[in-house]
């Protein structure tokens, strides 16, 4: 047996046993290995080991305190004047939702100020406020150039010469040409006249009026141009919000608009410095909540709390530097967050709701219940109202509009174009016929001319783009893309931990499938042009609408198991840390045990601008909300609520609905899409969930105030946030 023993293990085995020279085998502290079973830490386990929740119930304490004492001190005063306290009821419980208003001596919302940024607006007021401030979300600063001289026109024309069907291409010509088909065939079905010509009656007439001059002081409704002083020196550095959007093209000094913020994302196309644009982004808020909110002093803002209205799908890095700057610079006695979706239902008293959010440059969808936002429904579409406005001015250039210079850069021309989409579009195919309209064109030093001109179905299939989204023009949505933002990772393995969802996931899979323009190429590639489509992902099996796309989204290799939900025990250190600026494709690509990251290079999200066509994606969120759950299914199914901006066009709602009992004829009478209850503002409900939201008690464990930020700064949000951060 001995032999079969290596020399070397002998030698060692009497090495160790040899102590005939009474010394150590070695003098460096021997450690025994610890008794598994016997093993036992409570570190990070207790409450009273996390500084954020130590805090929170010091708070409480305290508050009992002091209630504690008012009451003596009420019950001594009642015994002086003879007047007996009249004690509370000791079975009568707090109800922690309920309105803070009664809760103090002033009315406690009062000193609330909510926030809720957008691509366009800005809205903003106190908790107390039935209805908030919109201010456009733009700032004019002094520059050599307006903006509509150093960019190209919008809508882009591709071709300036020959006839305006040729301007956009032949791409939006066939689609659009497409489209007044299917729309003529679907008339003629429901029984409706269709007249062969009304489309050369449009073009006929006007490719053929001319606009007539007004005089200035026959002009009832002169625009009030922002004034500036005479002298150039003396001009304001910048503006904010509408008289932003009001100085005059050719003003001396020039001004340039920017909107520091696009498609929900910060605007990293138009500026060259992240310092700048986050300057102005907060600077936006700053001057509005000076002016619009009559708190000139920002020494006062000190007593004021906030809260803080963010996407569904935000990125971590913006929110934390959001934080930053509230409680730092504006020096908020607290902020808190909350998530546009669950602030919709706060805004609608609605406890579970599918919530479609058209905004100007994103939709988001995303199903809420019992107070929680289902993580794996939400979406974050890169299409809006201002997509269909543009379309809108392509279409009715491309039937020889009579305003031909049209120019979205342009700020009469946006204005304009804004107020013709309000007045002519509409989703009621009833009111389609050719009819003749006028508009007033008002430019700065120049005459009015008065346009009449003709339109047919232009207003119907111009919000028919949200049905079919390849008629908008996606080429510059992923333009710069975090080249100035990073994208957040973990600040552990490196990895991006932005929120993503399989919902979105879907989404940006359909758009690589579907839609071409909506990919651009990788930037490894230099010699791919921008624009140029992704490699074609291996084709996908075609998906019948209403099958629970989270089955198929990993169905290449057959793996059909639901994805439980991304939550998870986050990270400690998990915050919006920056990875290099410099190239955001040097991220790790995938995180192999990441169920949900694991699925797609994550580097080839920023390259697929996510589109999907809206009553598509509402049955995706759905789906991966209720899975295999067919009443929560037929409850969301129940409850879609339309919000925002863009959701106020005539008849959006009919429209949709009907493509969705198409889309899922076997569930006809369930599918209900409703606006906001007691005719509420679509535009402004998000923003009346967060007042609702910023006056209940329990959301005093949301709070975050300056000596938890300081301690351990935008880590704070892990322990804070109502959802998995
Ligand atoms: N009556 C209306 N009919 C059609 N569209 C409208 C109407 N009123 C406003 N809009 C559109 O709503 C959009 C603005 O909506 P909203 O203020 O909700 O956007 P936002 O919050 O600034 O943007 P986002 O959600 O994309 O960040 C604009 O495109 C505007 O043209």
């Amino acid at each position: 047996m001995v032999g079969k023993k290596s020399g070397r293990a002998l030698l060692r085995e009497e090495g160790l046993q040899r102590t005939d020279n009474n010394m150590e085998f070695t003098t460096w502290p021997q450690v025994n290995m610890i008794n598994q079973k016997n093993y036992y830490t409570d570190f990070l386990k207790r409450d009273d080991q996390i500084l954020a929740l130590r805090l929170q119930q010091d708070e409480r304490l305290d508050r009992r305190k002091r209630a504690a004492v008012d009451i003596d001190r009420a019950r001594a005063h009642g015994v002086t004047e003879g007047v007996p306290y009249g004690e509370p009821d000791p079975d009568q419980e707090v109800d922690e939702d309920e309105p803070m208003d009664d809760a103090g001596s002033e009315n406690y919302g009062s000193k609330t100020i909510i926030l809720h940024p957008g691509s366009q607006n800005l809205r903003l007021g106190l908790a107390t406020d039935a209805l908030p401030k919109t201010v456009p979300m733009v700032i004019a600063r002094k520059s050599d150039h307006s903006e509509a001289e150093v960019s190209e026109p919008k809508p882009k024309r591709l071709k300036t010469d020959g006839p305006s069907e040729e301007w956009f291409g032949e791409d939006f010509a066939n689609q659009y040409n497409a489209m007044a088909q299917d729309f003529k065939a679907s008339r003629r079905a429901s029984k409706r006249r269709v007249l062969p010509n009304s489309r050369e009656l449009v073009t006929k007439w006007n490719s053929t009026t001319e606009p007539e001059i007004i005089s200035e002081h026959n002009d009832p409704l002169r625009i009030d141009w922002t004034e500036l002083p005479a002298e150039p020196s003396k001009a304001p550095e910048y503006f904010v919000g509408a008289p932003a959007l009001r100085i005059p093209e050719d003003s001396n000094p020039r001004y340039k608009l920017s909107w520091p913020l696009r498609r929900g994302w910060l605007n990293e196309k138009d500026y060259y410095s992240r310092n700048m644009l986050e300057r102005d982004f907060f600077l936006i808020m700053e001057e509005s909540i000076k002016e619009q909110l009559n708190l000139p002093n920002k020494k006062d803002w000190s007593q004021y709390s906030c809260v803080f209205i963010i996407p569904d799908l935000y990125e971590k890095v913006l929110v934390a530097q959001v934080l930053r700057q509230l409680i730092v610079d504006f020096g908020f006695q607290r902020v808190c967050f909350i998530q546009e979706s669950l602030a919709a239902t706060f805004g609608a008293g609605h406890g579970s709701a599918c919530i479609i959010d058209m905004g100007a440059e994103k939709t988001s969808i995303a199903c809420v219940e019992d107070g929680m936002v289902i993580e794996d429904s939400r979406m974050n579409l890169k299409y809006g109202g201002y997509d269909m406005t543009e379309t809108f001015v392509k279409m009715m250039l491309f039937d020889r509009f009579n305003y031909s210079d049209f120019n979205l850069m342009r700020r009469h021309d946006f204005l304009l174009a804004e107020e013709l989409k309000e007045k002519y579009t509409t989703m009621s195919d009833e009111s389609i016929s050719v009819q003749q309209f006028e508009f007033h064109l008002r430019a700065h030093g120049q005459q009015t001319r008065k346009y009449t001109f003709k339109l047919y179905d232009e207003g119907f299939l111009a919000p028919m783009g949200y049905f079919r989204p390849e008629i908008f023009d996606h080429s510059d949505k992923l333009v710069d893309r975090r080249k100035l933002v990073p994208r957040s990772v973990d600040l552990y393995d490196g990895r991006p931990n932005d929120p993503l969802s399989q919902a979105q996931l879907a989404v940006i899979d359909y758009a690589r499938q579907n839609i071409p323009s909506a990919v651009v190429a990788a930037p490894t590639n230099p010699a791919a042009p921008r624009g140029t489509p992704l490699p074609a992902p291996t084709p996908s099996k075609p998906r019948p609408l209403g099958l629970p796309s989270h089955l198929t989204t990993n169905g290449e290799n057959g793996d059909t198991t639901p994805r439980s939900s991304v939550a998870g025990s986050p990270p400690p250190e998990d915050i919006g840390t920056p990875q290099p600026t410099d190239n955001p494709t040097a991220a790790p690509s995938t995180a192999p045990d990441d169920p949900l990251t694991s699925q797609i290079d994550t580097a080839a999200l920023d390259r697929t601008a996510p589109i999907m066509p809206l009553h598509r994606a509402i049955l995706t969120s759905i789906e991966h909300a209720a899975g295999a759950d067919d009443r929560r299914r037929r409850d969301l199914l129940g409850s879609i609520m339309v919000i925002g901006g863009a959701s106020k066009t005539p008849s959006l709602g009919a429209y949709l609905e009907l493509q969705l009992r198409q889309a899922l004829p076997q569930w006809p009478k369930e599918i209900l899409v409703a606006p906001p209850p007691k005719d509420l503002d679509p535009a402004i409900l998000v923003w009346k969930g967060g007042s609702v939201f910023g006056k209940l008690r329990m959301t005093n464990d949301s709070w975050i105030g300056p000596l938890e930020f300081d301690r351990l700064g935008a880590r704070i949000l892990n322990y804070k946030c109502m959802w998995h951060w």
